[in-house]
């Protein structure tokens, strides 16, 4: 990638608030297009406000954010259709079909040829076996998996994952990781992932942002997070931002 590439995803100043009290924030960051970030934390610190901000399913309390070219806050609609995202906090309709839910949000992102589309990833995330089934009487893998078909319907271009694997066994959690990364090449898309996987992170991204109480607390490629901390993996890494500690050799904050 060229230095002076536009980053894909930059977000300025961005925060949540509920009730006065901070809960994500402010973060600043930007995605170089086609790279795949992870964004790590422990339970509640912010990762899933923070994709929903992006995404526009929460409104931010401060800042603002420019995917792909255009500020959310003034041309979501010019962006939407390259953007998706995958999280099993949102829901499909349980009466629909799998394939009627498809075919519904394939609509709203104007997908052309929808049939050939659906199809194809049927096919490639195994859901032809209970696509004319209603989506509410699927397990928790099965729907992630639709989920995970939803989210490349429209072949994003920013791509925003919110645990992608969390439900999967370990077997289809590994297929899923391929998809995922058959999907980055095909599309040059660039992704945020937010996991609590350390193999997933180790081996899908290149960057990886460790979110703790709503806030940024190290920022660069799993290598180098490893050798900050001077740690053999990135679970120990996590451990040690989660608990608040920091190697003396890290010079990260404690
Ligand atoms: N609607 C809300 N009202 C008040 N607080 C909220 C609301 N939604 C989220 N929070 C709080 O915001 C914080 C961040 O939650 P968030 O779901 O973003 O965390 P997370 O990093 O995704 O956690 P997990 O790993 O458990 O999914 C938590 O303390 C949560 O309780």
């Amino acid at each position: 990638m060229p230095a002076t590439a536009p980053a894909a995803l930059c977000v300025k100043g961005l925060s949540k608030s509920y009730d006065g009290k901070s809960v994500v924030g402010p973060l600043s960051f930007a995605l170089a297009p086609g790279s795949v970030t992870g964004l790590l934390g422990g339970n509640g610190a912010g990762k899933t406000t923070t994709i929903g901000m992006i995404m526009g399913l929460i409104e931010p309390t401060t800042g603002t954010i420019c995917a792909l070219g255009c500020d959310m806050a003034r041309e979501r609609a010019k962006v939407l259709g390259r953007m998706n995202f995958e999280s099993p906090y949102v829901d499909m309709p349980h009466r629909l079909t799998v394939r009627q839910n498809l075919n519904v949000f394939a609509m709203l992102y104007g997908v052309p040829r929808r049939d050939e589309k659906i199809a194809r990833l049927a096919k490639e995330f195994a859901l032809e076996d209970f696509i004319d089934r209603p989506t509410g009487r699927l397990s928790a893998g099965q729907k992630t998996r639709v989920a995970l078909a939803k989210a490349l319907l429209n072949d994003p271009a920013l791509l925003l994952l919110d645990e992608p694997t969390a439900s999967l066994d370990p077997d289809t959690a590994d297929w899923v990781r391929a998809r995922i990364e058959d999907h980055r090449r095909a599309h040059n898309c660039t992704i945020l992932l937010a996991s609590h996987n350390m193999n997933e992170v180790e081996r899908l991204c290149d960057r990886v942002m460790m979110l703790r109480q709503g806030a940024i607390v190290d920022d660069a490629s799993p290598a180098a997070l490893l050798e900050r901390y001077g740690r053999a993996t990135l679970e120990e890494v996590f451990l040690d931002v989660a608990r608040g500690r920091a190697t003396a050799s890290s010079g990260a904050q404690a």
